[in-house]
């Protein structure tokens, strides 16, 4: 198992734990959206740090947008599984056919 399987799991064992012990529970206690707006400003923060090139700020960065990416999915009930299932299946197609076949 990955790192970040083990902590998508971590993140699903949250649902309807303390909020005032973990984070995770706080957030998704919140509801959907507000678990949307913070993964949006993480994302900021993440492409803020990209821009100006830090390295390691953006390795931070990453690391939270990732967190509250999954946190996002779980308050829709959306499996890191279901997100990988989506990549396995767009494996070896490459995105430029992907697009010219929309056409
Ligand atoms: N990876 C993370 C992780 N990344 C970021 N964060 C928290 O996300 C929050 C980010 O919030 P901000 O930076 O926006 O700070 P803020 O205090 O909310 O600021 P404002 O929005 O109020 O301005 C901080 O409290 C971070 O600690 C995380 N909290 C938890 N995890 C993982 O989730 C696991 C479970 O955490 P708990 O649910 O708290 O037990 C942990 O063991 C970690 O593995």
């Amino acid at each position: 198992m990955t790192g970040l399987q083990r902590l998508a799991e971590t993140i699903e064992s949250r649902k309807g734990a303390d909020p005032d012990t973990s984070w995770t529970a706080k957030l998704l206690s919140r509801g959907p959206e507000k678990c949307a707006e913070k993964f949006g400003e993480e994302a900021i923060e993440a492409i803020i740090e990209a821009v100006k090139g830090d390295r390691d700020r953006l390795v931070s960065e990453a690391a939270d947008t990732l967190y509250h990416l999954l946190v996002m999915l779980a308050a829709r009930d959306v499996t890191l599984a279901d997100v990988e299932n989506e990549l396995d299946r767009r494996e070896g197609r490459s995105g430029i056919e992907e697009k010219a076949s929309r056409k």
